[in-house]
C-alpha cells in the first residue's frame, strides 16, 4: 500500500479532516508573547499580496442542500436549541399553532461570537425538520452594481416559495442589514436597495406556509432597527461561548466515533479551555487526531489533546525556526518577566505554561488559564492583567538596559485594554462612571480614534491622559516587581534557556511557592 494511502486510511479511522489549526488569540485567556516583529512582517506581507480582480456574475446559484445535521451534533448551546425546538414544532405541526391562533416568528436572528455554532444550529433545524435548507451569505448580496443584490434577494425568496416548507439561512446579515444612512459596506444605494428588498420579502410571505428565515450575525448592534421589528426578525437568540459543561458536551460530540485512549479525560480538557468556541473545540479534537497519527498510534491520547490545546491557542510549535543565542536570551528574559509578574501579583490567573519555543507568530509565549470560568473582571484584576503585559519589556529593560520590538503585541493588547477600562468600563476616577464608546461605523472605516468619540475636545484630552496614566502606573508596577526580584528573574530565564518550556508547577517549584498558592 502506498504511503499516502496508508496515511489516508489512518486519517479515516481517527475521523480526521486534514486541516491545520489557526491560532486564535481572541480568547478570554491571555497569551503574552514576544511576537511583535513576526506580526509586523506578516502584516506587511499581507498588504503586498496582489488583489484578485473583481469578477461578477449576474446569476449566482444559491447554495442549497438537505441538511443531515441534527440537534445531536450541536452542544453547549442549550437555550438556543430549546428556542429552535419550538420552531421545529411549528414546521412539523403548523395546524396546532394556527388552531391556537398563535403567531409564529417569521424570522429568527442568531447572534454571538464567530464559531459558536450559529450555522450549525440552522442546519440542525433543517435536518430535524427534514426540509430544504437554502443558504446564502449577506456578503454575497452586497455587490458593486445597483440592483444586483436586490435581485438576488428576490431570487432566494422565489426559490423558497417554491420549496415550502423550508428554511432560509442568511449568514452575516450585518453585511446587508447595517443601519441605513451610514454608507458602509458596499455602495450606499446598492446596499439600501438590497436591504429594502429583504424587508419587502420578509413582509410579503406568510409564515403559515412554512418558510422560516434564520439570520446570523456577530454584530447585532449595527443592524437596522427595521429588521428587528415584529413580523421580521422578531425572535432573537443569543448563541454564546460555551461554559464548562457546554465545552465537555461539545468535546463529546466531536470525539464521537474516534478512538480515544483509556486515560483520556475530556473533563480535564474542558477545564483547560475557557473561552474556546465550538469551532475551536472541533479544531482541537481534529488537531489531536492528527498528532496521534503523526506519532503512529492507534488512538488519541491525553498528550495529543494537551498539545492540541496549545496549538489552537498559540499556533503550532516552530521548533525549526532558528533563533540566534542573543534572540533566545532576549526571549527568555521577556517571557520570564511576564511569568514572574504574573506569579507575584495578586488578582492574576494562574500561569499554565511559559516557553521560548516559538509558536505561530509568537517568538515565545506565556499562557495563563483561569482556575474557573469567569464572566466579569474587577478593576484590580484588569489592572493586574495590564501589569503582566508590561512584565516582558520591564525584564528586557532590566537585563539588557533597553527594550526590543519583540513586545509589540503586548503593547497593542495593553493599549486596547487600558482604553476599554477608561472608555467602556467606567474605571477612571477622573472621568467617573461614564462610557465614551467609539462610534462603531467610524472605527469600521479605520479613521483616527479621537475623531470618533461622541465627546468634546476637552474630554478627549482627559481620556488620553487617563489611558496614559493607567499604562504608566502598570508599567511602573511591572518594573518595581521585576527590580525587586532580579534573582528570581535570572532563575526563570536561565531555566527557560536550558529547558525551553516550564509548566506552572515547575515555575512554582523553582520559586519555592507552595503548589496550592
Ligand atoms: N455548539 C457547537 N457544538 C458542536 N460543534 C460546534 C458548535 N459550534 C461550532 N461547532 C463546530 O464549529 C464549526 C463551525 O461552526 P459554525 O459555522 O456553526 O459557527 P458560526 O457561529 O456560524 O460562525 P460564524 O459566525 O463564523 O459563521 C461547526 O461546523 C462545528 O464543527
Ligand atoms: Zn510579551
Amino acid at each position: 500500500m502506498s504511503c499516502a494511502r496508508l496515511v489516508f486510511k489512518r486519517l479515516k479511522r481517527l475521523g480526521v479532516y486534514p486541516k491545520v489549526a489557526t491560532s486564535n488569540i481572541g480568547f478570554q485567556l491571555m497569551l503574552y508573547s514576544a511576537g511583535g516583529l513576526f506580526y509586523l512582517l506578516q502584516q506587511i506581507q499581507n498588504r503586498n499580496k496582489p488583489v484578485a480582480p473583481v469578477c461578477r456574475s449576474q446569476a449566482k446559484p444559491h447554495k442549497r442542500d438537505t441538511s443531515t445535521v441534527t440537534f445531536m451534533d450541536v452542544a453547549g448551546v442549550d437555550e438556543a436549541k430549546q428556542e429552535l425546538e419550538e420552531i421545529l414544532e411549528f414546521i412539523r405541526h403548523p395546524k396546532r399553532f394556527s388552531a391556537m391562533g398563535a403567531r409564529v416568528p417569521k424570522g429568527v436572528l442568531l447572534y454571538g461570537p464567530p464559531g459558536t455554532g450559529k450555522t450549525l444550529l440552522a442546519k440542525a433545524l433543517a435536518g430535524e425538520a427534514g426540509v430544504p435548507f437554502l443558504n446564502m451569505s449577506g456578503s454575497e448580496f452586497v455587490e458593486m452594481f445597483v440592483g444586483v443584490g436586490a435581485s438576488r434577494v428576490r431570487d432566494l425568496f422565489k426559490e423558497a416559495r417554491m420549496k415550502t416548507p423550508c428554511i432560509v439561512f442568511i449568514d452575516e446579515i450585518d453585511a446587508v442589514g447595517r443601519q441605513r444612512g451610514t454608507g458602509i459596506g458596499g455602495s450606499h444605494d446598492e446596499r439600501e436597495q438590497t436591504l429594502n428588498q429583504l424587508l419587502v420579502e420578509m413582509d410579503g410571505f406568510n409564515a403559515k406556509k412554512g418558510i422560516v428565515v434564520i439570520a446570523a450575525t456577530n454584530r447585532p448592534d449595527v443592524l437596522d432597527p427595521a429588521l428587528l421589528r415584529p413580523g421580521r426578525f422578531d425572535r432573537q437568540i443569543v448563541v454564546d461561548r460555551p461554559d464548562l459543561k457546554g465545552r465537555l458536551d461539545i468535546l463529546q460530540v466531536h470525539t464521537r466515533g474516534k478512538p480515544l485512549a483509556n486515560g483520556l479525560d475530556l473533563m480535564v480538557i474542558a477545564r483547560r479551555t475557557p473561552g474556546f468556541t465550538g469551532a475551536d473545540l472541533g479544531n482541537l479534537v481534529n488537531e489531536a487526531a492528527l498528532l496521534a497519527i503523526r506519532r503512529g498510534t492507534k488512538c488519541i491520547e491525553m498528550n495529543d489533546m494537551e498539545e492540541a490545546v496549545d496549538r489552537v491557542m498559540a499556533g503550532p510549535q516552530r521548533k525549526s525556526r532558528v533563533m540566534s543565542n542573543k534572540d533566545k536570551k532576549l526571549t527568555a528574559y521577556h517571557e520570564a518577566g511576564h511569568a514572574l509578574v504574573g506569579m507575584l501579583l495578586p488578582h492574576t490567573d494562574p500561569i499554565h505554561k511559559v516557553s521560548i519555543i516559538s509558536r505561530g507568530r509568537a517568538g515565545g509565549y506565556t499562557l495563563t488559564l483561569p482556575a474557573e470560568d469567569h464572566y466579569y473582571q474587577t478593576r484590580s484584576e484588569l489592572f493586574s492583567q495590564l501589569t503582566v503585559l508590561f512584565g516582558g519589556q520591564a525584564a528586557e529593560a532590566l537585563a539588557f538596559g533597553e527594550v526590543s520590538n519583540g513586545g509589540y503585541n503586548d503593547l497593542v493588547q495593553a493599549t486596547e485594554l487600558a482604553r476599554k477600562m477608561v472608555c467602556e468600563y467606567g474605571m477612571s476616577e477622573v472621568l467617573g462612571p461614564i462610557t465614551y464608546v467609539r462610534r462603531k461605523e467610524q472605527v469600521f472605516l479605520g479613521r483616527d480614534i479621537l475623531e470618533n468619540r461622541d465627546c468634546s475636545e476637552k474630554i478627549a484630552g482627559t481620556i488620553d491622559n487617563e489611558i496614559h496614566r493607567l499604562i504608566q502606573d502598570a508599567c511602573a508596577k511591572a518594573e518595581e516587581i521585576i527590580g525587586a526580584n532580579i534573582k528570581k528573574l535570572n532563575l526563570i530565564a536561565n531555566s527557560l534557556l536550558q529547558r525551553e518550556t516550564l509548566s506552572g508547577e515547575e515555575l512554582k517549584n523553582l520559586l519555592n511557592i507552595p503548589a496550592n498558592q
